[in-house]
């Protein structure tokens, strides 16, 4: 899939920018803090909802601006096309397709863009949230159960938490509906993320043989949140005194994580920072690849300043990949990626938010 447009208003330095998007390599090139991860942020909302720095969703608004907004035309490589656009309004998000409101689920649902960034790093040497946040992006979007089935579970662990915190302890016949809710949900959740990580496995592997050979073959672990000899419903029973001393709830599938190991560098700490950038890299495009093989069709891809992020035989290795599969790639970096020069590419040059088309 590709954008054809991209319309954002009210987005950190972007007033009110339109930028026509053409099929393969754009660069958008400027000077620090002119507004080029900003571009790359706005088409990253309309796949996930959240921008993908960390901070407040209130930073995304330009200071002093009431309302956000970026709308898209997307094509699909079948040739639909779809009017996609997501919205803030005060504290109110509003999310459309075709012009009809829908929910954000359904928006994330129709588009798909993956993104490496100079944070990409904590997919390996962060918490487990961020490891958690990728894997239910790639799940949610190959599996349709389990969107219903994580709302269930996000519900219910709520509910338990509300009466882990109670003044005076609940009596028990309270948390058994809640534990029973969240031991079903688990179940359909621990399932799907588990059958996600092993097809995502051989996909991995090729991108890491490609990235890092020197690191000998790797392995996944996927660990679900709560000891696997046990169903998780006996476990909460079980460790309610513990969650009541702490006030939520320990285990569950909201603990899950998944690691990887290489050959010879068995622990994350023997990673170099570059190995970290370059293997959560490998994570990114085999997430993409994933998806391309499933839905017939590649995610857009943003490689936030690549160039110093990437020696310039990796940006080579991963720009050439792209434009073989035919995918659509939004570059950013105070320059022109050596690395780029010579390939058909569509530069920007962004400045103080504003943007002027320049090959
Ligand atoms: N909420 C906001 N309202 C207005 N301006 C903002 C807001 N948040 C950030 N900015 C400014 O918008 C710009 C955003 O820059 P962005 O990160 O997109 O730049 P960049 O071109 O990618 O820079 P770099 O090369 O330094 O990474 C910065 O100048 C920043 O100070």
């Amino acid at each position: 899939m590709r954008l054809e447009s991209l319309r954002i208003r009210g987005l950190r330095c972007l007033e009110d920018v339109a930028v026509p998007l053409g099929p393969g390599v754009t660069v958008f090139a400027g000077a620090n803090g002119a507004g080029k991860t900003s571009i790359l942020e706005a088409a990253f909302l309309l796949s996930h909802a959240r921008s993908f720095r960390s901070g407040a969703k209130d930073a995304l608004l330009q200071r002093g601006a009431a309302g956000l907004s970026v709308f898209a035309e997307l094509r699909h490589d079948d040739g639909r096309g779809q009017r996609i656009g997501l919205g803030r309004q005060g504290v109110r998000w509003e999310a459309r397709v075709d012009g009809d409101v829908v929910s954000l689920s359904e928006l994330v649902g129709e588009c798909a863009v993956v993104c490496f960034e100079p944070g990409s790093h904590d997919l390996i040497a962060g918490g487990a949230e961020e490891r958690r946040r990728y894997l239910d992006w790639g799940v949610f979007h190959v599996e349709h159960e389990f969107i219903s089935a994580w709302r269930r579970y996000q519900r219910a662990l709520k509910q338990r938490n509300v009466l882990l915190r109670a003044s005076t302890v609940p009596p028990e016949a309270l948390f058994l509906p809640w534990e029973a809710e969240l031991d079903a949900a688990a179940g359909v959740i621990d399932r799907l993320r588990d059958l996600y990580l092993t097809a995502l496995r051989p996909h991995i592997e090729k991108a890491m043989a490609g990235l890092l050979p020197e690191l000998g073959p790797m392995e996944l672990r996927y660990r679900r949140g709560w000891a696997e000899d046990a169903p998780l419903g006996e476990l909460l029973a079980t460790q309610r005194g513990r969650d009541l001393a702490r006030g939520h709830t320990t285990i569950g599938s909201h603990r899950a994580d998944w690691s990887i190991a290489f050959e010879h560098a068995p622990l994350r700490e023997h990673l170099s920072r570059g190995q970290e950038k370059l293997t959560a890299l490998g994570c990114v495009l085999a997430q993409a690849s994933l998806y391309a093989e499933r839905k017939g069709e590649w995610p857009i891809v943003c490689l936030d300043d690549l160039a110093s992020e990437l020696d310039k035989a990796h940006q080579a290795a991963v720009v050439g990949q792209l434009g073989a599969v035919g995918a659509q790639v939004l570059v950013t970096g105070t320059e022109v990626p050596e690395a780029l020069q010579a390939g058909p590419t569509r530069v920007f040059h962004v400045e103080q938010g504003h943007l002027a088309p320049l090959l």
